[in-house]
């Protein structure tokens, strides 16, 4: 036979073939189809002497990204660039490295305990990326690597969903300006938390701790959960409560959240009025006649704002946490830790309450050896002695720090802020004598008030017994005509009988 002729019946048998399997696919019955594609992959198993497990790139109805895909990407990184010969580059950690993964079709070998593996990435048809391969190993290296050389990630949310941006916040723990010694405690408390899976596990708690920052503004309590999240290299969740519609959605965000992260609720006392729905729900039972305006019905006034409640909040801080593996801190911010449920922050539910307040002279020294580089100045003797004096903010302080000549002379900014610290001081002076005249102003005028009342009462006592007095004359004189009348009356009778 020609091999023209060979190659032609060759094709016109692929082609019956073909036809024959298109019709078989389009006519034979679905079960019928599922038993011969079981019955031949069994079949291939005998001859095929690899066991595999593939693991999908997202997961879930919610295609996140898999946490188990992205440890094997990069446990494999080291080993992909030595192997592969098509790499999938990503730049990390602002630009300054580049972690390597190998392509889609790319297979590396490696060796679990004796056992050879061979890792090899690929496309499903369902186009979601898959990666398989054959025995598991590396699992926990991998999260390891990646921790080291992860992009962390800012995540907010919008509706029930997360959206995330790189995390590249520069504060640290070390530039925080805040006394060393309650500096080195905090740090001191993550670092234990972060490490304690197994203490958590023997007594039988979830993985997670809560801190409350508390303090005015400007004080470094966003400054401080980002130093936390560099710390740990965590995650952030900044949870924006008035965007989540209800509990519902809540704890769909919340069941989102990756292990390693710190969930962030800022200005928690202003985010919700958590604080006065259990009072509320109180007044409408009793009725609130100060209000003039006709009540809205609860859903309706409910639905006009988001639906979260205070116990929502605390399910969330207690009980979902058991539900979810892996370590969270969940960290609320408030400028008046007062006016907050104490059932919010009770012990337990938020484990330490860290207080930011004005900046010390030991804060200070921070910020100028930051901002300045400066250890030491003649000028500091007065800040300590005009930081005793008044109040600022870190915030401020560091806004007198910041270079206002190009060639950044310290004298320049120290002075500033000397000038600024001393302005504070008068400033407030002035308000605390203006504070005084107004109480002074205000008792006066209660007094006054006092007084006229006092005087109204007197004279509405004194009309009263002088319309009482009138009264009892007006009687008196009644009584007195009665009586005349009848001796008159008497007197004309004995004279009618006389006669
Ligand atoms: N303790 C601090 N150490 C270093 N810098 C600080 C400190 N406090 C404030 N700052 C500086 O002031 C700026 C504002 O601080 P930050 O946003 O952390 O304050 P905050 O307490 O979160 O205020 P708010 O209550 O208004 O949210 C920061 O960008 C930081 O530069
Ligand atoms: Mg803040």
């Amino acid at each position: 036979m020609k091999p023209t002729e060979m190659f032609a019946q060759v094709g016109s048998v692929i082609a019956s073939v073909m036809f024959a399997w298109a019709m078989f696919k389009q006519y034979c019955p679905y079960k019928l189809q599922e038993y011969i594609d079981k019955y031949s992959k069994r079949a291939f198993t005998f001859i095929y002497p690899y066991i595999q497990i593939t693991f999908n790139e997202f997961t879930g109805d919610r295609f996140m990204r898999s946490e188990a895909y992205s440890a094997i990407e990069n446990y494999l990184g080291s080993r992909s660039s030595t192997q592969a010969k098509r790499l999938k580059a990503d730049v990390v950690k602002s630009s300054q490295s580049i972690v390597l993964s190998m392509d889609d079709y790319e297979e590396v070998d490696d060796e679990f305990q004796g056992v050879k593996l061979k890792w090899a990435a690929g496309k499903h048809i369902s186009k979601t990326q898959t990666v398989s391969y054959y025995p598991v190993t590396g699992r926990e290296e991998g999260n390891e690597i990646k921790v080291r050389n992860r992009q962390r990630k800012l995540y907010t949310n919008s509706g029930s969903y997360w959206r995330h941006v790189v995390f590249q916040h520069p504060a640290s723990f070390e530039s925080l300006a805040m006394e060393a010694e309650r500096k080195q405690e905090i740090m001191d408390d993550l670092l234990v938390f972060s490490t304690a899976e197994e203490f958590y596990a023997r007594i039988g708690r979830a993985w997670k701790r809560g801190y409350l920052l508390f303090g005015p503004p400007g004080t470094g309590k966003s400054t401080m959960i980002a130093a936390m999240a560099n710390l740990l290299n965590y995650d952030i969740y900044d949870l924006e409560l008035t965007a989540v519609k209800d509990n519902t959605e809540l704890r769909k965000l919340l069941i989102d959240t990756t292990s390693r992260s710190i969930i962030v609720i800022e200005d928690i006392d202003c985010s919700l009025d958590l604080t006065g729905q259990r009072k509320k729900k109180k007044e409408e039972g009793e009725g609130d006649e100060k209000d003039p305006k006709p009540k809205l019905p609860k859903e309706e006034a409910e639905t006009k704002q988001s639906q979260v409640t205070l116990s929502g909040i605390l399910n969330f801080v207690d009980g979902l946490w058991s539900a979810c593996k892996g370590e969270r801190l969940v960290v609320f911010t408030t400028n008046f830790v007062e006016k907050l449920d104490p059932a919010l922050i009770r012990k337990g539910r938020m484990d330490k309450h860290i207080e930011l307040s004005y900046c010390s002279f030991e804060a200070f020294q921070i910020l100028a050896k930051n901002y300045l580089k400066l250890e030491s100045h003649h000028l500091f003797a007065r800040i300590q002695e005009l930081l005793g004096e008044t109040k600022m903010t870190p915030a401020e302080v560091a806004e007198h720090l910041m270079p206002k000549t190009i060639s950044g002379d310290a004298m320049v900014c120290l002075e500033s802020l000397i000038g600024g610290l001393e302005k504070a001081k008068e400033d407030a002076i002035l308000k605390a004598e203006e504070e005084a005249k107004e109480k002074e102003k205000e008792s006066a005028r209660l007094k006054a008030e006092e007084e006229a009342k006092e005087k109204e009462k007197e004279k509405e006592k004194a009309e009263e017994k002088e319309k009482e007095k009138e009264k009892a004359e007006e009687n008196a004189k009644n009584q007195v005509k009665e009586n005349g009348f009848c001796e008159n009356g008497n007197a004309e009778l004995i004279s009618k009988e006389k006669k």
